[in-house]
């Protein structure tokens, strides 16, 4: 049977997981260097002429000293390092397709971060949905899904939040992820880190029956034990960045004593060249041991590869791609997957996953909702009835500048939080094709706008009643308007902030910003009151729109003269209080309108915030 004829057979989109995968699929690499450019120290090589063959139906373990390059070689051969690598990669002897590679090939991360607020059939559904193409029927979902949860033992955790499940499980439910599309390459980065023995174990045997089924699978492992170590087919010894032995475990030790280095009776094999990788490098046996190693896997004639032959591109079926490999380097981007399904549906399965998982978040809904409604009941009982009182009024503005303050961070901070956790999700996913930016983008948008209108809502309404405003529902209305913006403003305020720093610094910078501000809102000078070359910085202070709005919507449009409770009122008369604050003139419209116009550079900071969020993945 051809490659062709097997890939035909073989489902790409992994409809069928227990089909078998083409038995002949050989990854073969040859003299590969990373050089990573660091600008202090100047280039450091990585890996040196690295040598290997990777076959499928056989399970091969990546082992070294630390520090040797194991790392490093899993992400280049997964082709998620691109840029100082050259070598040679060969797909059944001929030049692979990166891009078709990457489609057919799928790397699991040691820290594989996953969204901790949705069960683990309900992880499994979202990326059958949106790896799958739109024609796999709701039962074919399921069915591949049930079939990964027999295979990799989680279906007595299929309704348990990630959150919840054990380390081992999580590693389980990360390869799970991967297998929906039926891979016929896998790479894993340490799968059994942080798991006890017989996590270990289990893994490594779903890893094993994965292989022989007829995928090529590889992985870093630290120290394996013997049990461990009879499980894998091929092995591959690095130290140094050089590869000292890739080929089949049963030879190993032969060839290692061939060279001088006899492992003693009853010891860990695995121990035994962990302890000449650490103690190679300069001795010449080693570099004979490379040497040959580097021979051993040179079978392909290099001439052949001038010829950029999509040979990867035929086994999915896919049109050859006309990248070329200077191409590749130049534009990083290109390698990420073209999504599977239609923008609208990725919309639709992004917006349920977010709603879904924010309706289960403490902290994000439950907590926000209820913090708005305790504060506002608070504030109306230090500030009761005093709304209407003119001998009140500085108090009744500090109520008013209190509730502004209280909307801005109350958004704010937990914005910045959420955001941090779905960002490494949504690199992930974006990079393996799941769904485009915009999709991301706007499901984002759309999913946390209910809670920018509840919180404010709810605050207003008990803040107002409870503090005695004018019982006018125009007022009531203008006044809801400012704060829903100052919700929007402090949100996307958070999430711009979370999405481009890190979470230290975002939680530094957000109000070391913000405050300055609040100084050019007029209510601790005002406006007029300042020096001409700092006035300028009121133009471009949102909370300066903010209290204005708010404060023309309690006293302005003709609010007439204030009841007054003592002998004396200063402000008898509600436009004077606004003359004497520079607010006077019924403006309340312009105050929303910049405040809008806020908001939509806000808006578009977002989408450039993920755009680099996306960039800076790659580095
Ligand atoms: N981005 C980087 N900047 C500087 N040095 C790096 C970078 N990435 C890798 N290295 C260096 O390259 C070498 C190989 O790293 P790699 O992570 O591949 O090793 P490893 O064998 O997987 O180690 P370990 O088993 O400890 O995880 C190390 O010396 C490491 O310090």
């Amino acid at each position: 049977m051809t490659d062709n004829e097997m890939a035909t057979q073989r489902e790409p989109n992994g409809v069928a997981l227990t089909d078998q995968q083409p038995k002949t699929l050989e990854l073969n690499f040859q003299e590969v260097n990373y050089t990573l450019q660091n600008v202090i120290k100047g280039p450091t090589q990585i890996l040196k002429q690295a040598s290997g063959t990777l076959k499928s139906g056989r399970l091969t373990a990546i082992l070294g000293p630390s520090g040797a390059g194991k790392s490093t070689l899993l992400n280049v051969l997964a082709a998620f390092k691109i840029n100082g690598v050259d070598g040679q990669f060969l797909i059944n002897g001929k030049p692979r397709d990166i891009m078709a590679y990457r489609k057919m090939s799928s790397y699991i991360p040691q820290n594989y971060v996953m969204l901790n607020l949705l069960t683990v059939e309900e992880t499994l559904r979202v990326s059958a949905d949106l790896k799958l193409p739109r024609s796999t029927t709701t039962e074919e979902k399921q069915k591949i899904i049930n079939e990964i949860m027999d295979i990799l033992q989680l279906k007595c955790c299929r309704q348990t939040l990630v959150r919840n499940i054990s380390g081992g499980e999580h590693k389980r439910l990360s390869i799970g992820i991967e297998l929906i599309t039926n891979p016929p390459i896998m790479f894993f980065d340490e799968p059994t880190s942080g798991l006890d023995s017989v996590a270990s174990y289990q893994v490594i045997c779903h890893l094993q029956s994965l292989a022989k089924l007829g995928r090529i699978v590889v992985c870093v492992v630290h120290q394996p034990s013997s049990r461990l170590m009879r499980l894998f087919d091929d092995v591959l010894i690095m130290a140094h960045g050089e590869v000292l032995y890739a080929g089949e475990q049963k030879d190993m030790l032969t060839t290692f004593s061939q060279f001088g280095y006899n492992c003693p009776q009853y010891y860990n094999p695995a121990d035994f060249v962990l302890e000449v990788g650490s103690e190679s490098s300069s001795t010449q046996r080693c570099e004979d041991l490379i040497l040959q190693n580097k021979l051993r896997h040179s079978i392909i004639d290099k001439n052949s590869c001038k010829f950029h032959i999509d040979e990867s591109a035929a086994l999915l079926n896919m049109p050859p791609t006309t990248l070329t490999h200077s191409q590749e380097l130049g534009n990083m981007h290109l390698l990420r997957l073209k999504e599977r399904v239609g923008f609208f549906y990725q919309l639709k399965i992004l917006l349920k996953r977010h709603l879904r998982s924010m309706s289960r978040d403490m902290m994000a809904v439950q907590l926000r909702i209820l913090m708005h409604i305790i504060v506002a009941l608070l504030l109306g009982v230090v500030y009761w009835q005093i709304g209407n009182d003119a001998s009140k009024i500085v108090s009744n503005v500090s109520c008013l500048f209190f509730i502004i303050l209280f909307v801005f961070a109350g958004n704010a901070m937990p914005s910045i939080l959420l955001c941090i956790q779905d960002s490494a999700v949504f690199i992930r996913e974006y990079y393996n094709g799941w769904y485009s930016l915009r999709a991301y983008y706007i499901s984002k948008v759309l999913a946390d706008l209910p809670l920018q209108l509840i919180c404010p809502t709810l605050f207003i309404s008990i803040g107002y009643l409870m503090t005695g405003q004018p019982p006018e529902l125009f007022r009531f209305v203008m006044c809801w308007g400012i704060l829903v913006m100052t919700s929007f403003i402090g949100h996307f305020i958070g999430v711009v902030a979370g999405t481009s720093l890190t979470m230290q610094l975002a939680i530094f910078i957000v109000p070391s910003v913000a405050i300055p501000f609040l100084l050019f809102s007029g209510f601790f000078i005002r406006l007029r009151e300042l020096s001409w070359f700092l006035r300028p910085i009121c133009d471009i202070s949102f909370f300066r729109y903010i209290f204005e709005g708010l404060l023309r919507a309690i006293y302005g449009y003709n609010r007439g003269e204030l009841a007054c409770s003592e002998v004396f009122c200063f402000y008898h008369s509600s436009e004077q209080f606004l003359k004497d604050f520079d607010m006077l003139g019924d403006h309340y419209s312009w105050d929303i309108t910049v405040l809008m116009g806020f908001v939509l550079v806000l808006l578009l900071a977002f989408y450039i915030a993920l755009q680099v969020s996306i960039k800076r993945a790659l580095r």
